[in-house]
């Protein structure tokens, strides 16, 4: 039974699927500090959270069993990734569900600034009538800066078009042609700064973006311009902007996030009539948040359940037509990368992976991370898995080397592990997926052999000579361990060879131990496979 841990307020409806499933416990617990997430994370495989829970690393540390954080929403800088990462825990988020939302809010904010709407209310509903101090502005034939044309800044500008402004855009993967689609013109950061009478930001905060707009842009913006921040606080300057606000640059300001949330109570945002401010109100509608609920459950239930999943942030994501091409490999993979470093008791300095045939064409770094995986597990059991299987790799100084050839060997696809040891020997397994026939392993070191691999495999590298065959049978069979079947390989008569047996149950230390006795066998060694 899987526990999934929620921790700030998500959607009760959202969450339904996984509280519905019959293979996990979902219990709710809002407003933990740091220590009491601590102290109650090792129970859980999943966490859930939004923006106010702050998943650190001492909590991450602590998560025993913590499999998935998934942020029900866009941001996840609340998340320590980096720790993540390492820790092997996939971080997932919900990219779509919060776009519409944030953009409706940024756009009411765009509005509020424009009529001073909570100003206005403000006053009347204290009693004062008062129509003089809120003479405001049309939005029509304004020129609206967008900062940052992803999913929400894109929405906002088309509502822009439709409001009659006219909209400068500017964000590295901006083109062109997909300016010239949207009616709207692309612009530098500084194009924007001068000329627009709203400017509107929608960039993540990332070192490059933060104080974007700070005291040297508010210097030559035009005077009167009004200013708006749905994204993060600290994409926009908050002393900076106070400053221009004091003098008369800025007309208005409308803020939804804040460098520190919540901001203290002394924040300069907090008493000055001009800047406008909600509490990271922007995903907060009921679509949105059942939306972002439904993507991030239907995904935790997912990678609970080792089934393929989307949206994760600590992986790079793949198209769904490559991983549809990779997806038949990963376990092929994992199992050429295990097989691969049983095979040696030799220190691993280098992985080489080569992909040929099929895979040849397409961009393999997913199934990489499943032979690494496969080679570290040896040593580190269920601590490594695909997020952090190339990390543990590099972070022990293990080079990774991934070639792509057109040799086959007459196979339509081919994989090949080479572990370059410390002892200057290679450790090499290579494996194909057979249509109708699924997976072979067809080379072992410098040996041709055809192996299923599946169930218990016993590897024993001997001399060829004549009768070793019917001595290991022996052997087994009076330990009452039976053959399923059995390859051999040899390069010269009387030479290097290696046998690969498959058995139907475990064997026991003490028979691998006998088998070692026999003179011509010079190791013999259990091969533990996936389980699936
Ligand atoms: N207020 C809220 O409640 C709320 C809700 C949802 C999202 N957000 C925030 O809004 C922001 C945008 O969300 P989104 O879903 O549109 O993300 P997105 O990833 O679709 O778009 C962000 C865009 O910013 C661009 N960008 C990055 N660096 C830039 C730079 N230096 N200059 C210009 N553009 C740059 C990226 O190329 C990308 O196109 C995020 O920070 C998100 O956390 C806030
Ligand atoms: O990044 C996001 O999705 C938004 O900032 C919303 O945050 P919230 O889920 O805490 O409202």
């Amino acid at each position: 039974m899987f526990k999934v841990l929620v921790s700030d307020p998500i959607s009760d409806l959202g969450i339904q699927k996984l509280v519905d499933a019959d293979d996990v416990v979902v219990e709710k617990k809002i407003g933990l500090s740091e220590e009491e997430l601590i102290q109650i994370i090792p129970e859980y495989d999943g966490l859930l959270v939004r923006s106010q829970t702050t998943v650190t690393d001492k909590i991450l540390a602590a998560g025993e069993r913590l499999k998935v954080v998934g942020r029900a929403g866009v941001g996840v800088d609340n998340i320590n990734l980096e720790a993540a990462t390492q820790r092997g825990i996939i971080v997932i988020n919900a990219p779509d569900g919060n776009t519409i939302t944030t953009c409706e809010h940024a756009f009411a904010m765009m509005m509020a600034l424009a009529r001073h709407i909570p100003q206005a209310y403000a006053k009347t509903v204290s009693g004062v009538w008062d129509r003089k101090s809120f003479l405001g502005v049309e939005l029509h034939h304004k020129t609206l800066g967008v900062l940052g044309m992803g999913r929400i800044g894109s929405e906002v500008a088309k509502r822009a078009k439709a409001f009659g402004m006219e909209v400068l855009g500017f964000d590295p993967f901006l083109t062109e042609e997909r300016a010239e689609k949207m009616g709207i013109t692309l612009a530098s950061v500084d194009d924007i700064v001068r000329n627009a009478d709203f400017i509107t930001v929608h960039t993540p905060l990332t070192p490059e973006t933060r104080g974007i707009i700070s005291t040297d842009q508010f210097a030559v913006m035009k005077k009167g311009m009004r200013i708006i921040n749905c994204a993060r606080g600290g994409v926009i300057d908050e002393n900076a902007l106070v400053e221009a606000v004091n003098q008369g640059i800025v007309a208005g300001a409308a803020f939804d996030v804040f460098e520190h949330e919540p901001p203290q109570p002394d924040h300069p945002f907090l008493n000055n009539p001009k800047i406008i401010v909600t509490p990271h109100l922007g995903a907060s509608t009921v679509e949105a948040q059942e939306n972002v609920a439904i993507d991030v459950s239907e995904q935790v239930l997912h990678i609970l359940r080792d089934e393929p999943f989307k949206n994760a942030v600590n992986i790079p994501p793949v198209a769904p037509s490559v991983m549809s091409k990779l997806q038949p490999y990963f376990v092929l993979g994992e199992k050429l990368g295990t097989v691969a470093a049983q095979i040696t008791n030799a220190a691993i300095q280098e992985i080489v992976v080569n992909y040929a045939g099929d895979l040849s064409e397409v961009d393999t770094q997913p199934l990489t991370r499943h032979i690494l995986k496969g080679v570290l597990s040896r040593h580190f059991g269920s601590d490594v898995n695909i997020v952090n299987s190339m990390h543990l790799a590099k972070a022990r100084q293990v080079n990774i080397v991934v070639s792509k050839s057109a040799t086959t060997k007459g196979f339509t696809n081919l994989i090949s592990v080479a572990l370059k040891l410390e002892n200057g020997e290679e450790s090499i397994v290579g494996g194909t997926l057979l249509a109708g026939y699924g997976e072979r392993i067809v080379q072992i070191n410098k040996f041709t052999v055809d192996l299923e691999p599946t169930g218990h495999l016993i590897y024993i590298s001997h001399h060829d000579k004549p009768g070793i065959i019917g001595k290991v049978g022996t052997l087994l069979g009076n330990n009452d361990v039976n053959i399923a079947a059995m390859q051999v390989g040899r390069k010269t008569v009387g030479g290097e060879a290696i046998m690969v047996l498959s058995v139907d149950k475990e064997v026991p230390k003490k028979v691998l131990e006998e088998l070692v006795q026999l003179p011509e066998v010079n190791t013999a060694q259990e091969i533990a496979l996936l389980s699936k």
